[in-house]
């Protein structure tokens, strides 16, 4: 069986991209592609990094009206990414235009409340209630969407499969224990993520910015 970690790396070089995957490859089951490395090297990095023989998942966390999101899915498609993100804040428009473009072999999922934020956070931003709220009613909505699961913290995973047992749950914003949280704050350990629930973990500080990448990845898979 696959491994549940996926690589989350963040970078604009290519060149430093894949040889971090190639360092980790046989300790993780995906690499994660961010705005960030998708900017400075689109599809032709897309292509490269997919060569290394692992799933790709493209996390552009699209946020735009529905037309404008469908039309991006159907540019995304020759890719064929394992994975897709988009923003469930974008209403059930855009969500069933996006999944109803997307391909077959491509699991559509939304982000929820973004790991980075708490409830203060929220607040500032209108949206009154807890993240653990907001999280419950979102995957509600990409469910009724025809979405294929969400991104939510660990610390929301356990409430969110209970109201959607065969969703398929992302969950980043994960530290090992003695990991340190930099900008995220809704944080867990990978086991307690898989433990209450995750499909895929997603990690990348506490890999990319280990002095011994592929080390600090098997560590990891030890404690699931
Ligand atoms: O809510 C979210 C959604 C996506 N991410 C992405 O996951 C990784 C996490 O990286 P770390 O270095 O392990 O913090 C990153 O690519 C984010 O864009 C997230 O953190 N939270």
């Amino acid at each position: 069986m696959s491994s549940p970690l996926y690589l989350a790396i963040d970078t604009p070089q290519l060149d430093s991209a894949l040889a971090l995957a190639q360092k980790v490859r046989h300790h993780v089951g995906g690499l994660k592609l961010g705005l960030e490395f998708f900017c400075a090297n689109g599809h032709h990095g897309v292509h490269e990094m997919a060569k290394i023989g692992l799933p790709i998942f493209l996390d552009l966390k699209l946020h735009d009206i529905p037309n404008t999101v469908a039309k991006a899915v159907q540019a995304l498609r020759p890719l064929e990414p394992a994975i897709l993100t988009v923003h469930a804040a974008g209403g059930r428009a855009m969500m069933e235009e996006a999944k109803a473009v997307a391909g077959l072999n491509t699991k559509v999922v939304a982000v929820t409340v973004l790991t980075s934020l708490d409830a203060p956070d929220l607040d500032d931003i209108g949206v009154g209630g807890t993240p653990h709220d907001q999280v419950v009613r979102l995957a509600a909505l990409a469910r009724q969407s025809g979405l294929d699961g969400i991104v939510c913290s660990g610390q929301e995973v356990k409430a969110a499969r209970k109201v959607w047992p065969g969703g398929f749950f992302v969950v980043p914003g994960v530290r090992p224990a003695d990991g340190k949280a930099g900008d995220q704050k809704r944080i867990v350990t990978p086991a307690q993520a898989m433990g209450d629930g995750a499909s895929i973990l997603v990690v990348g500080r506490p890999i990319s910015q280990s002095p011994d990448p592929d080390l600090a990845a098997r560590a990891i898979e030890a404690t699931l």
